[in-house]
């Protein structure tokens, strides 16, 4: 039985992006363009002559009724009345990828029998959503929120979903208190305020009463909580799970997504522009990244427990606001995933695909985790209200393994099943159980006792010293983050009990901390701490810890500020060696449209051409830029206000700026940022770096084809020093020295 599973089910890979998944789904897909879909048809099939005008009886000089009769206008409105469906009640707002999951061998095979962890010759189709928590499906993507980080593998043996987060640990340590958490944290009930964001009193006055809380708030807290991209946030299963072997040992097991290129957040300031700037920045940067072949990419890897050694901690392991810190329980990598293709329709795959914990595969399974018991039981149910009864039928949703049981019926019932059976026992031996030799699922023999009571196991009472790890975890600028997230986020509450109640209960994680964030927000300042910090730390909460070996600029967006009269040759070199790179380059002009270089009558010929002009985009939606030589050029920037803004703000941002020849007299003269030093030499090329400010005097052509791109320390090619700039991802020493704060942004 097992092996005629996984025969029926075997991939026929044909490209990567043609997974077992995207094939099946083409059996659901229709092309518009295709010669058989042409005309327009009604749902039932007939085609339609007028789309514009509803039947009426009309006498050809007055307006009359319009009738009711007109089945094709009465189709198309109910379908239009009812073409909205719930959005899910948390994680409302995301967007989704599909791609590619493999391990890199067996090794995992003392630990599980699942295939998908174990076969590397398997290439396992997995589609992954990523989300937002707090806001509904028309907020913002770069708010400060947790990141949902789903993922839906369809293996072999049948969907095995980790429904996971950006961030390791959870608000709550028992599920019964989720609608409470959720109730707190979304708009609040009387005016339906904030959206978006948990800067408000319901949110704060929870979690100041709840201190198993505290933990996860300095995560959310943290750069985490505004991440640059979807494609440099990590993911964790968050939740303790099971791994079975074929000697029916157990093991617990945390699950852990390491992004390819880094951990990489905004900065607040910049995050709360792109809300307004573009909503939509992270659903169009996954599309960016995979459309430029960028396609990102994951390590996978599993931190592992012997059963028996379940209580060898001195938190437990089954407590949903603690991590395993990697010094006790190593990181295993095993495996990567690849997202190389995004959906060809948003309702039908993102909005429609439907995640549950409670999907394993044999070889996985759950553990007592009190927070992922309440998941296994809200995720079917929850999907129930969206989609209906039978949402695993949906394209998106279903296995490309055979599916065969006897549920039946149930609205929107498509499968067709012949026979005259469906239960079991049935005389015909139809759709009989698999026994678990052949791999049906196995449920391991596991001792149980207790007391039936309302309680928490003993070291679920602890809430503290993880927070302090991971305060003491974080490099200086990240813990200063904290304190102005914090203090943004209390600033916005006006009840004095909420903040006040707040500021008390940090003074438990760290002195500093909850000082200076009661000293902004008008909290209670504490006199001493209310605990001793441990001083403990580990490395690997830090997102520093996760730059890439290689440094990269692979995705990275970088734009050209030019004006009429500037440097064609140098925009041209520019170009060529970022690509090299695989950083996009945009140029941004006085007009979207041919912008003239030095030398050129405008209006004449060509130059470059501008893909936004000032004011169509702003210096937030890119990780770096460049303003090349020309005089004239030089002086038209400094006489716009716009262009100043726009370094002056990047500066503040920590973004790395490059300017060469008289981009570099735009800087000094008209934007004047504070404590860098510039180049004064223009006819020499060597560079000079200052706070990744990178200034050179002369790069011509030929210097840009000696200076291919070495993404390094110490290079001394004008665009090598840049992009290893680039690759850092922003210059923190200009926060922790203080510059950006003396530049108006
Ligand atoms: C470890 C803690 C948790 C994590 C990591 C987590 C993660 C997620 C993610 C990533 C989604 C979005 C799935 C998607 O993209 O469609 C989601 C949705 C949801 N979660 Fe959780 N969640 C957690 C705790 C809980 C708990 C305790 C409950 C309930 C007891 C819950 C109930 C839900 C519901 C009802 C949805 C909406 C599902 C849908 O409509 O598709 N979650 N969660």
């Amino acid at each position: 039985m097992a092996t005629t599973i996984s025969g029926a089910a075997k991939q026929m890979l044909t490209s990567v992006t043609d997974t077992a998944k995207v094939a099946d789904l083409q059996k659901d897909s229709i092309d518009p363009n295709d010669n058989l879909n042409k005309g327009l048809t009604t749902d039932y099939g007939i085609y339609v002559s007028d789309t514009d005008n509803w039947l009426k009886a009309q006498d050809g000089s007055r307006v009359g009724p319009s009738l009711l009769e007109d089945q094709i206008a009465r189709e198309k409105i109910h379908r239009f009345d009812h073409e909205r469906i719930p959005e899910r009640v948390v994680h409302a707002r995301g967007t989704g990828a599909h791609g590619y999951f493999k391990v890199f061998d067996d090794r995992a095979k003392k630990y599980t029998s699942a295939g998908v962890l174990t076969d590397s010759s398997r290439t396992t189709p997995t589609f992954v959503r990523f989300s937002t928590v707090q806001g509904s499906r028309g907020s913002a993507d770069t708010v400060r929120d947790v990141r949902g980080f789903a993922t839906k593998f369809y293996t072999q043996e049948g969907v095995w979903d980790i429904v996971g987060n950006n961030i390791p640990v959870f608000f709550i340590q028992d599920a019964i208190k989720f609608p409470d958490f959720v109730h707190a944290v979304k708009p609040e009930p009387h005016n339906e305020v904030p959206q978006g964001q948990s800067a408000h009193n319901n949110f704060w006055d929870f979690v100041g009463l709840q201190p198993e809380s505290a933990h996860m708030v300095l995560w959310a807290m943290s750069d985490r909580g505004i991440p640059r991209s979807f494609r440099m946030m990590q993911g964790f299963g968050v939740n303790t799970y099971t791994l079975i072997n074929e000697k029916h040992e157990q093991f617990f097991v945390k699950f852990h997504w390491i992004p390819e290129l880094g951990v990489h957040s905004f900065v607040w300031d910049e995050a709360l522009k792109v809300c307004g700037q573009d909503p939509d920045f992270h659903r169009k940067d996954l599309e960016e990244a995979i459309h430029s072949g960028a396609y990102p990419k994951w390590k996978f890897g599993i931190q592992v427990i012997p059963e028996a050694n379940e209580h060898d901690f001195d938190f437990d392991i089954l407590d949903a606001t603690k991590v395993w810190p990697e010094e006790l329980v190593p990181l295993e990598i095993i495996g990567e995933m690849v997202l190389n293709k995004t959906v060809d329709e948003f309702f039908p795959e993102t909005e429609q695909v439907a995640f549950c914990t409670a999907h394993v595969v044999p070889g996985i399974g759950f553990s007592d985790d009190p927070l992922l018991q309440g998941r296994n039981f809200s995720y079917f149910d929850t999907q129930i209200t969206r989609l209906g009864v039978n949402w695993q039928e949906l394209p998106i949703n279903r296995p490309v393994c055979p599916v065969l049981n006897h549920n039946r019926d149930g609205a929107m019932r498509h499968k067709i099943t012949k026979g005259q059976v469906n239960y079991w026992p049935n005389r015909l031996g139809v759709g009989a159980p698999v026994p678990t030799s052949q791999g049906g699922y196995a449920d391991i023999a596991t001792k149980v006792q207790g007391i039936k009571q309302r309680v928490r196991a003993p070291k679920f009472q602890e809430h503290f010293s993880q927070a302090q790890l991971f305060y003491n975890s974080l490099a200086p600028h990240e813990k200063q983050h904290v304190i102005s997230a914090m203090s943004f986020e209390l600033s916005h509450c006006d009840d004095p009990i909420v903040f006040e109640t707040y500021t008390k209960l940090a003074a438990n994680i760290d002195f500093e901390l909850a000082k200076q964030v009661a000293i902004n927000v008008g909290g209670i300042v504490p006199d001493k701490p209310t605990r001793a910090n441990h001083g403990k730390a580990t490395p690997t909460l830090s997102q520093l810890y996760y730059n890439p070996e290689k440094p990269t600029i692979k995705s990275r967006r970088i734009a050209i500020l030019v004006a009429d009269g500037f440097n064609l040759a140098e925009v041209e070199a520019l170009r060529a060696a970022l690509k090299v790179g695989m950083a996009t380059t945009f140029v941004i002009g006085p007009r979207r449209g041919w912008i003239y270089p030095a030398g050129q009558v405008a209006g004449k010929g060509t130059g470059v051409w501008a893909d936004h002009h000032y004011e169509g985009q702003r210096s937030t939606l890119f990780d770096a830029f460049v303003i090349p030589s020309g005089a004239e050029h030089a002086q038209k920037l400094a006489q716009n206000g716009r262009c100043i803004h726009w370094v002056r703000e990047a500066f503040g941002h920590l973004k790395p700026i490059g300017a060469i020849g008289e981009g570099v007299v735009f800087l000094r003269e008209a934007v004047q940022l504070p404590g860098v030093s510039l180049t004064s030499d223009l006819s020499s090329d060597s560079v000079v770096n200052s706070y990744d400010v990178v200034t050179v005097g002369k790069y011509d052509a030929g210097t840009a084809a000696a200076d291919t791109l070495k993404i390094a320390q110490g290079e001394k090619g004008f665009v090598s020093n840049f992009a290893y700039a680039v690759s850092k991802h922003r210059c923190w020493d200009r926060e922790l020295d203080g510059l950006a704060s003396k530049v108006a942004f």
